[in-house]
This record gives C-alpha cells, structure tokens and sequence, in this order.
C-alpha cells in the first residue's frame, strides 16, 4: 500500500483553562519558544489518543459537536498548533483554507496581502501576477477595492479573497474549516467548481464543516469526534449517522429530565421528605 500522506499517531494536545490561551507558532518565535506563558492553572484536553492514516487522493471528513475539537485538530495536521502527546507526519505541502481572515494584514491592501500570503505559501511572483485577476474576480472583490486596506472589508469579502488566493495553490494536500459556510449561492457554486477541480486532480482534502451536504458533496470517508475522542473511522454517511444518533438521544434526555423533575411532588425534596 502506497504510504500515507497524512498519518496521526496518539495525537493529543491540550490547553489552559481560565488563563492565556496557547501560544501559536507565530507568537513562540516573537515571544521565544515557552508553549506555556503561566503554568499555573488546570488544564484540559480538546482531543486525545487520535490516530488514523489518510491516502493521497482521499477526501475525509471531520463530523461532531461544536467545541469538540475538528479545528484543533486541523489545525495540527496544518502545523499551526503543536500537539502535547503522540505526532502527526505530513507529506507533502498543505493549502490550509482556515481562518483565512487571520492570514490577512488589515493594514495592508488587498492587492499587498495577495503578493505577501501568495508568497508565504510558496507562489513566485511570477505565478501571484498570473493569477491575479483571476483572484480578484473569484472573490468578487467590488472596483477600487482591492487597493484599499483590508480593515475596509466585510469579513465576507476578506474570506472570498482568501478563498480565492489560496485555492490557486498547487499543493497536494488541502485543509477546509468551514469556507464553505460564507459567501451567497454564486460563490458558493465557485468554491465547489474549485474544490471539485482541485479533487480531481488526485489531491487529498480533511473538511470540517456542519453542513451535511458538503460532507456529502466531497468526502467518501468521514472521522466522528466525540468528547475529545475519534469513536468511528468510517463511510461519510456510517460517521454522520453515528453523530446524527448521538444529537437525538442527548436531546431526547434533556426533554425527558425536566418531565421527570416536573413529577416531583412540590415542597418536598425528591425522597418524599418534607424539604
Ligand atoms: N488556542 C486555544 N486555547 C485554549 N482553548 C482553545 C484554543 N483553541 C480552541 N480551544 C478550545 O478547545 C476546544 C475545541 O475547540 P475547536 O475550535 O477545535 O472545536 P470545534 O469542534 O472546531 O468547534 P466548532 O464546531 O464550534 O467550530 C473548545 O473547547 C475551545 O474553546
């Protein structure tokens, strides 16, 4: 079997609860390389004990609960977050379509963070003038605009141009968060137009997203995390099923726990002693 492009070993990491959330990448190399600026304080574990192989050409989706950790993890497969225990190996170049607004100057015109985050992720200058009409009508960016600083943009149209920039990259592994969420039903169709075309030509894609039918769009395999924990490697549909169960039941006890409350005989505590 051909080796896997993305492999996770025991993957885990954790992060500070009531102080200075974890330090990235970015903010080690300013402030020196303690992950840990106050290590006093608990601390808790978003994922832990995940492993699992993904191959070139596969599309796999993250599917669970808000706060679970579908980001987080993404976000160490990126390298942008170093794990606290076991190891993730990528092979090959990433194109992280997450947070695409934070990879942005607001300081720096539209025009300025194309040129400086096209060429952080690797494109020549050449390539970044090539491309950058394309870029700009993708995004769909309004005349004038684009020389403008980005603080004058909507977020809407900062994660358009992000989009747009980084679906241009030729990189064989690719990391969505939900991109897909923004944007009205023409852009929507273009990031799908793109994806699909970046698919096909055999690359390798992890999504999160909390819409069904972009799961089901794109990914033929799909990994359920549950209270930090990946419980089902799986056909997209098997993983989403699984998690589907899961909501109705959670639910179904949160209905049924007020009913029963509402039973108790009132001014008494529950054991039929007066309270
Ligand atoms: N840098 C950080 N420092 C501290 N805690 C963090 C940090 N990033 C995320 N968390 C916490 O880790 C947990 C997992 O967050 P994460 O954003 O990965 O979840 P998610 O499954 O992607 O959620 P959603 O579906 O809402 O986007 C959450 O409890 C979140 O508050």
């Amino acid at each position: 079997m051909a080796e896997p492009v993305i492999e996770a070993r025991g993957l885990g990491i954790k992060f500070a609860m009531n102080r200075r959330r974890k330090r990235s990448l970015r903010e080690m190399f300013i402030h020196g390389n303690k992950r840990d600026p106050n290590p006093t304080g608990s601390d808790f574990w978003p994922l832990r004990d995940i492993s699992f192989e993904i191959g070139q050409g596969e599309c796999v989706g993250i599917v669970g609960k808000n706060g679970t950790g579908k980001s987080t993890l993404l976000k160490m497969i990126a390298g942008v977050l170093i794990p606290d225990e076991g190891s993730v190996e990528v092979r090959g170049k990433v194109a992280p379509l997450l947070e695409l607004r934070a990879g942005f100057n607001d300081q720096l015109t539209g025009r300025e963070n194309v040129q400086l985050v096209g060429s952080l992720h690797g494109m020549s200058p050449k390539m970044i003038e090539e491309k950058f009409d394309e870029i700009v009508e993708f995004a769909n960016i309004r005349e004038g605009y684009i020389d403008m600083p980005v603080r004058h943009y909507s977020s809407g149209m900062k994660v358009r141009l992000g989009f747009a920039l980084i679906s241009q990259l030729q990189h064989p592994i690719m990391l969505v968060d939900e991109v897909l969420a923004v944007g009205d039903k023409a852009f929507k169709k273009k990031c799908y137009d793109a994806i699909k075309r970046m698919l096909a030509d055999n690359r390798t894609m992890v999504l999160v997203s909390h819409s069904e039918s972009d799961l089901k769009r794109f990914c033929n395999r799909g990994l359920y995390v549950r209270d930090g924990a990946l419980v089902l490697d799986s056909d997209i549909q098997s993983a989403l099923d699984a998690y589907n169960a899961d909501v109705k039941a959670e639910q179904e006890a949160k209905t049924a726990k007020p009913a029963e409350e509402k039973k108790k005989p009132t001014g008494e505590d529950g054991n039929g002693k007066a309270a």
